[in-house]
């Protein structure tokens, strides 16, 4: 051992709490875990942590709004749904406070607290990502309508009338296993580990206040890797172009930023974000023929144009038809059925493959289906309107359903959620 190495607990002059607190054993003897909430937290301190705008790949955490929502879509994300154990309105204040400046630094690229020189003791940061750069890390935090029902929280009064689980759909299949949770935290990245650590270290330091519902890896890739191509999803096509323009402030007012008197005050600025585990049916798709494919999406697969236009981007014109008659797109396609409605969303998804199911034998692969919308009857509207009849619906499975009312953004100096227990 060298010196360094055999720094001991009584150079660090600790009393015997805090030194309860670091080895995870409580004051009543009960073991916390290898590393409690207390310990990180207390090491952390709750001090206001900049954005250091000078380091690359860095995305902004304060702001108007949250990251992560109008941010440019990464290629990854590890997206976490807890169940809050918290007990008190207050408890869970300080959890935020407490996870505002970890938030910061990671997605400034920095461990969670000073490199541990202590050899007896974890490390406050679990170490994965250094060295990784910030990798333009986001972090969105939401609530989910369960934790306004927790009586001891004492915030029924605070939930927006929105902010209800998601009606059962036709066709809905789904398990309770990738379904609701009272927080979510989706983490968005351009390597998957940035992304992974960023959720594993906000959750090992508020062991005793959360635990883990269900979560979800994700990934996109964008054809010859440029982010000026739409990405494409496993069954090849295009997806995303019929997203609203997130640079245009109008556009995204109108369709994702919740407006004042829209719902609870403490919403203004925040927008309700829809998570949908959807499993694809690869080896049926892998039989299907290319034109039966194009006429599901009701755009053509390698181009991502309308049915029968050159470009990506051109109009769809809903009501063209051939010289037969028949219309161009059909009307059982599911961009047909999609664009039908009035409602918008925007549409921040990524597909996943997490090995086999292991009752078929095929591929358990599929999209993690994200949407951003001011008012969650966007998406209910849109989803009842794709229905019983959407093509699309032979080769997909709704399993995991959750909503969450995500955060207006955080001011320096304020935490996350502020404005919800200001309120
Ligand atoms: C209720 C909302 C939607 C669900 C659920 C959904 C699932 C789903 N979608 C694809 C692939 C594509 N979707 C596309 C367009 C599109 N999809 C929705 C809504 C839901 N999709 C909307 C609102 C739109 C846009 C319609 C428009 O206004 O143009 C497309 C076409 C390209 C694009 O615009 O992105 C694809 C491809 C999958 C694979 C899927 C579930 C697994
Ligand atoms: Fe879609």
């Amino acid at each position: 051992m060298d010196k360094k190495q055999t720094e001991s607990f009584s150079n660090k002059k600790m009393n015997r709490r805090q030194m309860l607190k670091l080895t995870g054993v409580g004051a009543a003897g009960v073991l916390i875990g290898a590393t409690g909430f207390g310990s990180v937290a207390s090491s952390l301190g709750y001090s206001v942590v900049e954005d250091n705008l000078s380091v690359l790949n860095k995305i902004p955490f304060y702001g108007k709004y949250q990251s992560g929502i109008y941010t440019e879509v990464q290629q990854h994300i590890y997206f976490a749904s807890l169940n809050v154990i918290a007990t008190s309105k207050e408890e869970l204040k300080e959890l935020f406070k407490m996870w505002t400046p970890m938030a910061v630094k990671m997605m400034n690229g920095e461990e969670i607290g000073e490199p541990t020189t202590n050899y007896f003791v974890p490390a406050k940061d679990t170490g994965e990502a250094v060295g990784l750069s910030a990798s333009n890390l986001t972090l969105t935090f939401g609530v989910g309508p369960t934790l306004f029902e927790k009586s001891e929280l004492g915030i029924k009064n605070l939930k927006p009338t929105d902010l209800v689980q998601l009606p059962h759909f036709p066709k809905d299949q789904l398990d309770e296993n990738f379904s609701a949770g009272d927080i979510c935290i989706q983490a968005c990245a351009e390597d998957p580990q940035v992304a992974f650590h960023a959720v594993r270290n906000l959750v090992r330091a508020a062991s005793g206040k959360v635990t883990l519902k269900w979560t979800q890896a994700g990934f996109n890739s964008f054809p010859q890797g440029n982010k000026k191509n739409t990405p494409r999803n496993l069954f090849a096509f295009k997806d995303g172009t019929g997203n609203p323009d997130v640079k245009n402030i109008k556009e995204m007012n109108e369709v994702v930023w919740v407006q004042p008197n829209d719902s609870v005050s403490w919403m203004t600025g925040g927008t309700y974000l829809v998570a949908r585990k959807v499993q694809t049916h690869l080896e049926t798709w892998d039989r299907t023929a290319l034109g039966d494919q194009e006429a599901t999406f009701g755009r053509h697969r390698d181009s991502g144009a309308p049915l029968g236009k050159k470009d990506e981007h051109e109009d769809m014109e809903l009501s063209r038809s051939d010289s037969n008659g028949r219309p161009v797109v059909p009307i059982t396609s599911h961009v047909h059925l999609a664009k039908q409605v009035k409602d918008r969303l925007l549409r921040r998804s990524f597909s996943y493959t997490s090995g086999l199911d292991p009752k078929t034998g095929i591929f358990d692969a599929g999209l993690l289906f994200i949407s951003f919308q001011k008012d969650p009857k966007q998406f209910i509207n849109i989803q009842n309107s794709l229905g019983r009849v959407d093509k699309l619906n032979e080769y997909i499975t709704h399993r995991g359903s959750a909503i969450f009312a995500c955060f207006p953004g955080i001011q320096k100096g304020s935490f996350i959620g502020e404005s919800l227990f200001k309120a």
